[in-house]
């Protein structure tokens, strides 16, 4: 049977959150997961650490991995100059279609390219489409494709010197391989932000990665 979370997550969105304010987006997202019903963004805790790294970094370009209903990706671009570009891709077409409306009602669809396939197949294409090196990369899919993707990233020409790869979902779900990669590769430097999974108790975090070539 159909996830009508993402439909009345959206709904929210559009009867209370202010037309062309992403803050009063996000903050009517958490208000709707934390009292509403779980779902499967990045959250308000984990969410100030994203903005944390993301002020540091001030990426001009940056790649999301994972729309869901487009949270995360309002979160990064709102706090971003105005040229900046997030290209986000999402595998599940009812979440992007979701994703597109809270964007939209955020009014960033113009800052915010969303891609609908598996990132192992749009990867390759980003460098001629946008012909472009990443400054951040936002993993958030699926922690098998952390690893490959990232593989992927490197082969294809994506990453630069200083690039920042930030990982969510570390410990939950958890995401051995890629972290044993980025912990222990020379051409990794890696820090674990400890935080919790959204909207719980249960531990979890993000991992922030500095490519070093
Ligand atoms: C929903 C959930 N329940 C229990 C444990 C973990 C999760 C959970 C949380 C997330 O933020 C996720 N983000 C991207 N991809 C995921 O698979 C995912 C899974």
């Amino acid at each position: 049977t159909k996830d009508l979370r993402p439909q009345r997550l959206l709904n929210t969105v559009q009867h209370k959150a202010t037309h062309g304010d992403p803050e009063s987006v996000i903050s009517d997202i958490d208000h709707f997961c934390k009292h509403s019903e779980q779902a499967m963004n990045v959250g308000d805790e984990k969410g100030s650490i994203l903005d944390l790294v993301l002020s540091e970094v001030y990426p001009s370009t940056a790649l999301e991995l994972g729309t869901h209903c487009g949270y995360s990706g309002v979160r990064i671009v709102h706090l971003l100059r105005p040229g900046t570009r997030l290209i986000t891709v999402e595998l599940n077409p009812a979440y992007a279609s979701i994703a597109q409306q809270v964007i939209a009602h955020a009014g960033l669809q113009d800052k915010i390219t969303l891609e609908v396939g598996s990132s192992s197949d749009l990867i390759p294409k980003m460098k001629d489409h946008f012909g472009i090196t990443l400054n951040l990369v936002f993993l958030d899919h699926w922690q098998d494709r952390y690893l490959p993707d990232i593989k992927l990233l490197e082969n294809c020409g994506l990453l630069r010197e200083g690039s920042v790869l930030l990982a969510d979902g570390i410990t939950c779900p958890g995401t051995p391989d890629y972290l044993d990669c980025v912990r222990n590769s020379p051409h990794y430097e890696s820090h674990y932000h400890q935080s919790h999974l959204e909207y719980t108790r249960a531990e979890d975090g993000l991992e922030k990665s500095v490519f070093l070539r």
